[in-house]
């Protein structure tokens, strides 16, 4: 798409709480032509483990997006006035049979990523990750992950269900979604089953930027070593919003105490952005337990660098 891209709403004619809720006030797939960039809702929690309610995170990151503005400093780029980007609304995934819901999710991402270059995702609990690895590596090939979480997500079952919000990096790399060798976690933390939970996340791909890694070796060291380790492979990010201190993100399912800052992630997704983000998605914002809106609102700024950098990885392909 080439033409000059049609932008949100303008701030300064109709007011920002004003009209229908898209994501930061975007226009909708249907009304524009071409789109580069697209981010659709999945309104899914059927895969918790503790607490429900993620499957209102799409309606709330949108709310929670209204105030975003054009211009990203931080990135010196203007997103959505260098490309199309739409919101695409939200896929029906079935919240009574959870093998069901997969196989919508992957059909519906595989379709829309037929039309537009590149999706994000907001969820939805973090179950939708694996059908979503699924749409992305079919057009890709295995996809190099890096999975911001408090948690692996790598775990085996749950009540003898293979399909969960705990285990859906497990089967990704099982099924061959994920690239093996260029894949992370950033910013895990907390108790997990058993020691063997780690040599499991191992054989599975991953290497681990402990929540600790960064308070200690600060966001520069963890930048260098997701470089080093991604390359310019096609890369997808997955976003737990729980991978922040519930400080900052009370608004989710499974906190764990000891997290990132909302600046902290920020600033590693900013610095991303020169490698080229293919597919994303933001997870595990459950609005029932956020106050102010604080993790809405974390999310749409994490939502928003990562469109940026999408942009930026986009014009860049087109060689401007
Ligand atoms: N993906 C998220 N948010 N949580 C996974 C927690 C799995 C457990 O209860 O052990
Ligand atoms: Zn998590
Ligand atoms: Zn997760």
């Amino acid at each position: 798409m080439s033409s000059t891209p049609i932008g949100p709403a303008d701030a300064s004619k109709t007011p920002r709480y004003a009209g229908l809720s898209t994501f930061a006030r975007l226009p909708r797939i249907e009304d524009v032509g071409e789109t580069d960039i697209a981010v659709v809702g999945i309104p899914f929690d059927s895969g918790v483990s503790f607490r429900p309610g993620a499957r209102f995170g799409p309606e709330h990151v949108r709310a929670s997006s209204r105030l975003l503005r054009p211009y990203n400093p931080a990135q010196d780029f203007s997103g959505w006035e260098a490309v199309q980007m739409a919101d695409a609304g939200d896929i029906a995934a079935n919240p009574f049979h959870i093998h069901t819901a997969v196989e919508q999710i992957a059909e519906a991402a595989t379709e829309l990523g037929e039309h537009v270059d590149r999706i994000l995702t907001i969820g939805g609990d973090h179950t939708i990750a694996y059908p979503l690895l699924k749409a992305i590596s079919a057009k890709h090939g295995p996809v190099a992950v890096v999975h911001f979480d408090a948690h692996l997500d790598t775990w085996d079952t749950y009540f003898d269900e293979p399909i969960t919000h705990g285990t859906p990096f497990r089967r990704a790399s099982e099924d061959g979604f994920i690239d093996r060798t260029a894949s992370m976690h950033v910013g895990t933390r907390g108790p997990l089953y058993g020691k063997g939970d780690l040599e499991d996340d191992e054989r599975l791909g991953f290497s681990i930027i402990t929540s600790e890694y960064v308070e200690e070796h600060g966001v520069p060291a963890a930048m260098e070593r997701l470089r080093q380790r991604i390359g310019d492979r096609p890369l997808y990010v997955s976003v737990d919003i729980d991978v922040l201190d519930p400080a900052h993100a009370p608004g989710t399912g499974t906190p764990e105490a000891g997290g990132l800052t909302s600046r902290e992630l920020l600033r590693i997704i900013r610095g991303l952005a020169d490698l080229n983000i293919v597919g994303a998605d933001v997870v595990e914002v459950a609005p029932a337990y956020d106050h102010a809106q604080i993790t809405g609102i974390a999310a749409s700024h994490v939502a928003y660098e990562i469109l940026t950098a999408m942009a930026r990885a986009i014009v860049r392909g087109r060689g401007e």
